[in-house]
């Protein structure tokens, strides 16, 4: 297996190329705000919350000059007692705020998470598929989970803290004049010194936290392959050159981690040592003003706890800066994610399908193809092939002759590059997507399988089947007999953890699933691996009830389909080469002679 870092797409929407913007980082947060909306009741209280919280938070400044002044300098019990009581009253208040702040951020922060991954997921389903060769699972999953979890912290906590500490910082600023101006000017003098290395190590701690969470992808993508191929990485033995290569990927993001931690612990201890070195020199200049009668004592007490208010507002911002450039990171993702456009799209006044019209059922004309990652190399060129109603038309040609892209084009997963693909007369181009995969059904070489039970991946065929159509549609599968026997019949799970099914046994669920989608058009890629004797008896006694009255494309592996079919066509790169009945062919086409040497394993002479 490759370093997965080889692996990277130049391709211009590639998610891989996530560097920020230094300038503005945080403008990619600004994104975000539009998932509050629906939500800006909450917002609103929360804000509410949050300022009244700050603003007694603040008062409580003067509740403590009020005590030592009234109550202790002058002596007087009953004041002393009426300050407390104020002062209990408004941090039973502040507790009271400081629950429905606490409360309505967190719930925004997981509100806002949940409505970014369902709007994620949904772009995602809407993608054309090609999007997915072209830029990692891993990464997109670590978007779907890191990045919004990422944003979840933020919007529940580290936002709300950043508002918080921004609003007693400008209050308590403002509280600091008003108490006294000399000692002010001493702590503001302190305020460049704290923000100019906040400026300088925001940027690199943006860099790398950007570069961390892409060296996670590429673990989790490494990891992943690994667990897929497990049997192929046992079989050759590789298993301490995968866990050296996985180990130097993990050491990799480990290395960038450390240093983004390592400029954040940085910052933060300089952020604190400036801020309380300057708080204690301001101390000991209102000391001596306390101490020659300038200043009562009250009065520095407001002062020192405004400047540690201010103070801690100050390292909270700077600890919270490093994280809003983290969810900027995130953010910007994300949004990326959001705002891809699939290639694949419905036309904007699609044309309704008329089944019973005259024309053939699909008409390749012209056709050229090339994959969007190989655009020097055409999959297909001037293709052209009619298929009737009901008609069964085998393909047949050598490895990499086009035959599976015929099945992605008609599927419309790709948009042809020249040409054009016709269903009932109507270019696929003007019809839904949602039409024209509604015609068809596929029944893939190795069908896919989805980690659930037998019962739902038959049923996945037709969205809300009943029970019975599910058993009907075993039935004429010759499936429901071996469904039967297995440990929990039709609710035995498949996937990872569950039952094992043979090649046989998979291909007639798919088959099931086919039949109960009841398509008009059928297009089957038989399996090149040979079944025993029975299963390929199975299979082809549940293919050949699957396309009674259809119209049936197959790729054929097996000399037994290419006799039962309507019409062989042999293609060769990307081009038919012939087009007949096995007898004729085997008379007039060198190419399909040998293909019937080689792939169907019989000389030709006996056919
Ligand atoms: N997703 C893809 N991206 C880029 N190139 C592709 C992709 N799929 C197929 N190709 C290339 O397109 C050409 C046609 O491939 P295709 O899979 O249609 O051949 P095939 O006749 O079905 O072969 P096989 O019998 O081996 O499955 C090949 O050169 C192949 O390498």
């Amino acid at each position: 297996m490759a370093a997965p870092n080889s692996k990277k797409s130049n391709n211009e929407t590639s998610i891989n190329e996530t560097s920020l913007n230094e300038k503005s980082a945080l403008r990619h947060l600004r994104p975000i705000f539009r998932f509050l909306l629906p939500y800006k009741w909450v917002v609103a209280a929360a804000l509410f919350a949050l300022v009244l919280t700050a603003g007694i938070n603040l008062s409580l400044g003067q509740g403590l000059k009020q005590v030592i002044d009234q109550g202790f300098i002058a002596g007087s019990m009953a004041q002393l007692r009426g300050s407390v009581i104020l002062l209990i009253s408004l941090i039973a208040l502040m507790a009271v705020g400081i629950f429905c702040r606490f409360y309505l951020m967190s719930w925004l922060g997981e509100r806002v998470s949940s409505d970014i991954r369902k709007a994620v997921f949904a772009r995602i389903l809407a993608l054309h598929p090609s999007y997915f060769e072209e830029n990692r699972s891993g990464e997109i999953m670590s978007r779907l989970t890191t990045d919004t979890t990422l944003l979840q912290s933020i919007v529940g906590s580290s936002l709300s803290m950043a508002l918080r500490s921004t609003l007693m910082l400008i209050g308590g600023v403002i509280m600091l004049f008003i108490t006294n101006v000399k000692l002010t000017m001493i702590v503001l003098l302190c305020v460049p010194m704290v923000l100019l290395p906040m400026k300088l190590f925001g940027r690199r701690v943006r860099t790398l936290a950007s570069s961390s969470q892409d060296a996670i992808a590429d673990i989790s993508t490494y990891a992943g392959e690994v667990m897929q191929n497990i049997k192929t990485v046992h079989s050759f033995n590789r298993q301490s050159t995968e866990l050296a290569a996985f180990d130097g990927e993990v050491d990799k993001a480990f290395a960038v981690a450390k240093k983004r931690i390592m400029q954040r612990s940085f910052l933060i201890a300089f952020v604190i040592f400036i801020s309380f070195s300057g708080i204690s020199f301001m101390l000991y200049s209102g000391g001596v003003d306390v101490l020659s009668g300038k200043m009562s004592g009250g009065e520095l007490a407001a002062f020192v706890f405004y400047a540690i208010v201010v103070a801690m507002a100050v390292g909270t911002v700077a600890e919270i800066y490093g994280e809003l450039q983290r969810a900027a990171g995130a953010a910007k993702r994300l949004i990326e994610l959001l705002e891809v456009q699939s290639e694949i799209l419905d036309p904007a006044q699609a044309q309704s399908l008329d089944t019973q019209a005259q024309a053939d059922v699909i008409e390749f004309t012209d056709v050229s193809f090339h994959y969007p990652s190989r655009p020097q190399q055409s999959a297909l060129s001037a293709f052209n092939l009619q298929i009737s109603q009901g008609e069964t038309v085998a393909i047949v040609g050598p490895s990499g002759a086009g035959k599976s892209t015929l099945f992605e084009l008609l599927q419309r997963f790709y948009d042809v590059s020249a040409g054009s693909i016709r269903l009932h007369g109507v270019d696929i181009r003007e019809l839904s997507l949602h039409d024209i995969r509604e015609q068809m059904a596929m029944v893939a070489q190795h069908p896919v399988l989805f980690s659930a039970d037998v019962y739902h991946n038959i049923a996945y065929g037709k969205e809300g089947a009943t029970q019975d159509e599910v058993s009907a549609a075993a039935r004429q599968a010759y499936a429901d007999e071996f469904i039967e026997q297995l440990p929990d019949g039709y609710h035995s799970f498949l996937g990872e953890r569950g039952v094992r099914l043979s090649g046989g046994q998979k291909q007639r669920i798919a088959i099931a699933r086919a039949i109960l989608k009841d398509p008009e058009i059928l297009l089957l890629d038989e399996a090149t691996s040979a079944l025993d004797a029975q299963s390929e008896h199975h299979v082809q006694a549940a293919l050949t009830e699957l396309m009674k009255s259809r119209t049936t494309l197959i790729i054929a592996h097996r000399l037994s389909t290419v006799m039962h079919a309507d019409r062989i066509v042999v293609m060769d790169k990307g081009k038919v080469v012939a087009n007949g009945d096995h007898a004729s062919l085997m008379q007039q086409s060198p190419l399909y002679r040998k293909l019937c040497e080689l792939q169907f394993n019989q000389p030709s002479a006996s056919v």
